[in-house]
C-alpha cells in the first residue's frame, strides 16, 4: 500500500512515500528565516508549504496516488493517543488552535491532497495526547490546570519498539520514556497510558536546549510586571530563547556536550544542571509509577551524546534498566499508524473532544 507522509516542523517540511513500512522516497527541506518572514501568523503558511510539497512530488514525477495519507497531528484539543481520521472539527481547531505551530498544518494539507486522491487522510498521536490521570491535573491554583503536550509521537513509538524487542505489547509495560530534543518531555508510561509527563512547551518540567521548564512562580510573577517585557517577549524566554540558548547563546548539545566532556565551563555546569532536571523529573514519574518502571527509555537527539546519557545514567540507572532508543523516527511512526488503521489492524478513533 502506498502511504504519504507529511511532517511539517517549525523550521523544515519532511515528506516521506513509503510501500507498507518500507520508506521509497524521502524528500524535504529546510525553510530559512528568509523564506518565512512574510508570514505573520502559521496558519498564512498553507498554500507555501503545500505548493512546496506539490512542487517536490512533482519533480520526482510521483503522481496523486495514494491509499492513504497521514500528518503529524498538531496542537488540536486534548486527546487521548491512537490513529485519527481527519474530520471537520479537527480542521476548525488546528485552523484556530490556541498556539501556533507549524504542526497545525499537517493535517490541513493532508486532507486536501487526500480530496484529490480519493484516500483517506489521519493523523497520530498528537502532541495533545491526553492520558493524564486525574491528580495529575490540578496544580495549586484552580484557575490553572495542567496541559499533557509532550513528544507523544515519537514516544509511543519507541515505547512499541522497545516492548515488541522483548517479545511484550506496550500496554503490559511501565516505562518511563524521557525524550530529548530542542524540547524535553519525560512521561510515564502505565500499560499504555500516559498518566503523568511534562508539558514540553508550556514552561514545565526540565529546562532544555531551547526551553525554561519550571520557573519558581513567584519570581516569573515579579518578572512580568516588572514593567521591562512585553507578554510575547516573556513567552519566548519560555519556549524558543529559554534553557541552553538563554544560557549559552545556543542550542547545539553537540557543540556544548563536547566541551561540557573536556571541562569548559559554563558550558559543563550548565548542561549538566539541565541533565540534573531531566533525572529530577525521571524520579517524579518513578514515583507515579510507583516504582513499578520496566525501564527508563532514552531517545531524541540528544540521546546520541555519550556525555549526556552517561551524566544521566549515573543519577537515574539505580531505579530501572535504562534502554537508548536515540534520535526518532516521527515518519516511520506515522508510515505504521497509516497501515494499521488501512489493515484493520490499529482502531481508527474519532476526533471528538468535550
Ligand atoms: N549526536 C548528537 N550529540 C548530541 N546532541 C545531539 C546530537 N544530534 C542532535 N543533537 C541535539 O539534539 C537536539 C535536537 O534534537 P531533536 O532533533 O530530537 O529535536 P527537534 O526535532 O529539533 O525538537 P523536538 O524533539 O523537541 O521536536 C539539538 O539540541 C541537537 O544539538
Ligand atoms: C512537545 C511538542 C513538540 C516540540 O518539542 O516542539
Amino acid at each position: 500500500m502506498k502511504i504519504f507522509v507529511i511532517n511539517p516542523g517549525s523550521t523544515s517540511t519532511k515528506i516521506a512515500l513509503f510501500i507498507d513500512e518500507k520508506p521509497v522516497w524521502v524528500a524535504g527541506a529546510h525553510h530559512t528565516a528568509d523564506d518565512l518572514s512574510e508570514f505573520h501568523h502559521v496558519n498564512e503558511q498553507y498554500e507555501y508549504r503545500k505548493d512546496f510539497i506539490l512542487r517536490l512530488l512533482s519533480e520526482a514525477d510521483i503522481p496523486l496516488d495514494f491509499d492513504a495519507v497521514i500528518a503529524r497531528g498538531g496542537l488540536l484539543k486534548p486527546t487521548p493517543g491512537g490513529v485519527y481520521a481527519i474530520n471537520e472539527q479537527m480542521r476548525h481547531d488546528l485552523l484556530n488552535a490556541r498556539m501556533e505551530h507549524a504542526c497545525n498544518l499537517g493535517a490541513l494539507i493532508a486532507d486536501e491532497i487526500a480530496r484529490e486522491c480519493h484516500c483517506p487522510a489521519y493523523i497520530a498521536d498528537p502532541e495533545v495526547v491526553d492520558e493524564l490521570q486525574p491528580a495529575a491535573r490540578l496544580t495549586g491554583i484552580p484557575e490553572i490546570e495542567r496541559i499533557s503536550i509532550f513528544h507523544a509521537l515519537n514516544s509511543k513509538a519507541v515505547s512499541r519498539k522497545y516492548a515488541a524487542s522483548i517479545g511484550k505489547h506496550y500496554e503490559e509495560l511501565n516505562l518511563i520514556v524521557v525524550h530529548l530534543g530542542g524540547g524535553i518531555s519525560v512521561g510515564a508510561h502505565c500499560k499504555g497510558r500516559v498518566i503523568d509527563v511534562n508539558n514540553a512547551l508550556n514552561g514545565e518540567g526540565p529546562f532544555s536546549p531551547e526551553r525554561a521548564g519550571t520557573i519558581p512562580g513567584d519570581q516569573l510573577a515579579e518578572l512580568c510586571f516588572s514593567g521591562k517585557y512585553t507578554l510575547k517577549q516573556v513567552k519566548k524566554m519560555l519556549n524558543g530563547k529559554g534553557g541552553l540558548t538563554a544560557h549559552l547563546g545556543m542550542n547545539d548539545v553537540v557543540t556544548i556536550a563536547r566541551k561540557a566532556s573536556e571541562g569548559e565551563e559554563p558550558y559543563k555546569g550548565v548542561l549538566d544542571a539541565m541533565l540534573y532536571t531531566v533525572a529530577k523529573q525521571v524520579g517524579a514519574m518513578y514515583v507515579t509509577l510507583r516504582g513499578q518502571a520496566d525501564a527508563i527509555i532514552l531517545t531524541g537527539g540528544i540521546a546520541h551524546s555519550d556525555y549526556c546519557v552517561a551524566v544521566l545514567r549515573e543519577q537515574i540507572d539505580y531505579l530501572a534498566p535504562v534502554v537508548l532508543m536515540p534520535g526518532e523516527d516521527e515518519m516511520g511512526s506515522l508510515a505504521y499508524n497509516a497501515l494499521g488503521a488501512l489493515k484493520g489492524e490499529l482502531p481508527l478513533q474519532v476526533y471528538r473532544p468535550e
